[in-house]
């Protein structure tokens, strides 16, 4: 039998925050403490500036993460952080993937998997991203592009306790555009098939969140699609109240 997966509720700040943000975070963790985010589990991911800082203060209910790291463990590599830096510092996941680095960054689906496979060694949890452009959409290649993205970026041995995939289209990230409730089924259920595939029950355990314009009034309708196990959130993570109102839905 395989376990229920337990949602999880993530937040991205991407580039945003300074210390003064830690009201907010100090918000958050109180209020998901008392059960704010019910059944869930809420992750926080701040700038690196803020990791060590916010995994210092008292917030048993939520993790804090990281939103990008190195592949290697140290090393002559100026401006970069490893995944073992990021678990001294107090993080327990790191994002990998996003759509924004694989632009700013010209990171290949070869760099993430890398990437992924640091956080793993580094004992934490990798949560790989992958998603179409609007191109790519309006050609019809989401599942192909998308499925291509899963199987370049994840690495072999992949476990529940280890990965979490994030599907986020890149056309619905920062632009309040969000895709149908039927095409975020189409694409988790696409992404849930490839996962058993290749990791068996690992597979169905690994937790497939949606990202991309997830906002305190859509997110019930989008965590209700099958085969979605929470959220990434950008923009209404910044806010304690919305980002505690898109947790809510799991209460
Ligand atoms: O990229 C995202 C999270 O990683 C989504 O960002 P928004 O929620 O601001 O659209």
């Amino acid at each position: 039998m395989v376990a229920p997966r337990r949602p999880l509720v993530a937040g991205n700040w991407k580039m945003n925050g300074f210390r003064a943000s830690i009201a907010e975070f100090r918000s958050v963790a109180a209020a998901v403490a008392g059960g704010a985010a019910g059944r869930a589990e809420v992750l926080v991911c701040p700038p690196f500036t803020l990791v060590a800082e916010f995994a210092a203060e008292p917030r048993e209910a939520v993790e804090v993460g990281a939103q990008d790291c190195h592949a290697k463990p140290s090393g002559a590599h100026t401006g970069d952080i490893s995944a073992e830096m990021l678990k001294d510092a107090g993080a327990g996941a790191v994002i990998v993937g996003h759509s924004e680095r694989r632009a700013d960054h010209g990171e290949s689906d070869a760099v993430v998997h890398a990437k992924a496979a640091a956080v793993r060694r580094a004992g934490l949890v990798a949560i790989v991203c992958v998603g179409e452009t609007r191109a790519e959409r309006e050609a019809g290649h989401t599942l192909e592009v998308v499925r291509r993205q899963l199987d370049g970026s994840v690495p072999e041995g992949a476990t529940a306790a280890d990965t979490v995939i994030a599907y986020e289209p890149v056309w619905a990230i920062g632009t309040g555009l969000t895709p149908t409730t039927a095409d975020v089924a189409e694409v988790h259920a696409m992404i849930r098939d490839r996962l058993v595939e290749r990791f068996g029950a690992e597979g169905q355990g690994i937790r497939i969140l949606y990202g991309g314009s997830v906002k305190p009034d859509n997110a019930a309708e989008l965590m209700a699609v099958a085969n979605v196990d929470g959220a990434l959130v950008g923009g209404a993570s910044l806010k304690a109240a919305d980002f505690l109102a898109i947790a809510g839905v799991y209460r």
